[in-house]
């Protein structure tokens, strides 16, 4: 098991508006660890070993081993990652794009996260691991434990493994609360990353975009600095949080809201993302699931914006259909 170089109190953490809860860290021979996973509540696995074989990569190891592929590069302005479809950008006229993406290298990206200065444009490395990277990093990734991860995907009924999103990040990049609609085994190789988790149950104080706008799946709140007046039920908002160094697997649900920070003055992250699809949908009981309903929300925005052809009908037809009749 990874030595943790950081106890989990040892960090310097600002506080946010709402209160949090420390998310469990337990052993995976902890029946609690696969109880809480049966369940979709998250839950931090300290010794898992899913990574292990990574825990060596290092900007210079990634350089010299990952090969010469193409990576995509997020570049912003400040320190905000916020996630954004480019296919429902025409939805949105008034849309700007919030951060720009480049094909790089990555010699060419190590190049310009030394060069990079205070205040400058940030880079997040964001990454499907694909079959050309160089034969150690192959090597690697054919060392993951494979085997305790894919028992987690059959004895849960996960769907199928869709990726594994390789995230090379510099501290303080943020990737802003929004939720995913897949279960993930998310692991840290280097660096700490410090999430905040909010349950589906908290969706009404989200305030998601619209499903047709670029951001679709994030959160209009901004968690560090919230707008009460725009979103008052973000008020009532209580999460869970942890921070996740090397070795660590994070399981974050599906349809849970995650805010993700790589902590300050602590070096660049790398992280591996392990994302499975839904199972086969489960049998309908009642109560519906907060996650059924979320799913079921979706599903009537998108018919009723299909419906209506028109984007810019959406808003008046949605406060018409409740306005006054549901308080
Ligand atoms: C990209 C990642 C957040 C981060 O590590 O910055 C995330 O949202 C996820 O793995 O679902
Ligand atoms: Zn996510």
């Amino acid at each position: 098991m990874a030595e943790r170089s950081k106890e989990p109190g040892s960090f310097d953490l600002k506080q946010f508006s709402f209160p949090t809860e420390q998310i469990p860290r337990l052993s995976i021979n902890d029946p609690e660890a696969s109880s809480r996973i049966s369940r979709a509540l998250p839950v931090v696995l300290t010794d898992t070993n899913l990574v292990t074989s990574a825990l060596h990569w290092d900007l210079d190891y990634l350089s010299k081993n990952i090969g010469d592929g193409e990576f995509v590069v997020h570049i912003s302005k400040n320190k905000n990652f916020q996630y954004f479809d480019d296919k429902k950008m025409t939805n949105v006229k008034e849309f700007r794009k919030p951060s720009e993406k480049q094909d790089m290298k990555f010699s060419e990206f190590v190049e310009k996260l030394h060069q990079a200065k205070p205040g400058e444009d940030r880079l997040y490395l964001q990454q499907i691991l694909h079959d050309t990277v160089g034969k150690k990093v192959i090597q690697d990734f054919l060392g993951f434990n494979w085997r305790w991860v894919t028992m987690q995907q059959k004895d849960n009924n996960f769907g199928e493994m869709t990726s594994n999103l390789l995230l090379v990040g510099m501290e303080g990049n943020v990737t802003p609360g929004h939720y995913d609609e897949q279960e993930n085994f998310f692991a840290q190789v280097r660096g700490y990353k410090r999430f905040i988790l909010f349950p589906p149950t908290q969706f009404a104080c989200m305030y998601p975009y619209p499903i047709y706008h670029p951001c679709d799946r994030q959160s209009q709140v901004d968690f560090e600095n919230p707008d009460f007046t725009k979103f008052p039920k973000f008020k009532e908002a209580s999460g869970l949080e942890t921070v996740v160094g090397p070795g660590d697997v994070l399981y974050i649900p599906m349809y849970w809201w995650h805010h993700v920070q790589s902590l300050p003055s602590h070096g660049y992250t790398i992280s591996v993302t392990f994302w499975y699809k839904a199972g086969q949908s489960e049998k309908i009981e009642y109560p519906l699931k907060p996650k059924q309903k979320v799913a079921m929300m979706r599903n009537i925005e998108k018919m009723i914006h299909q419906a209506l052809n028109d984007s810019s009908e959406m808003p008046e037809f949605m406060s018409n259909m409740t306005l006054g009749r549901y308080t």
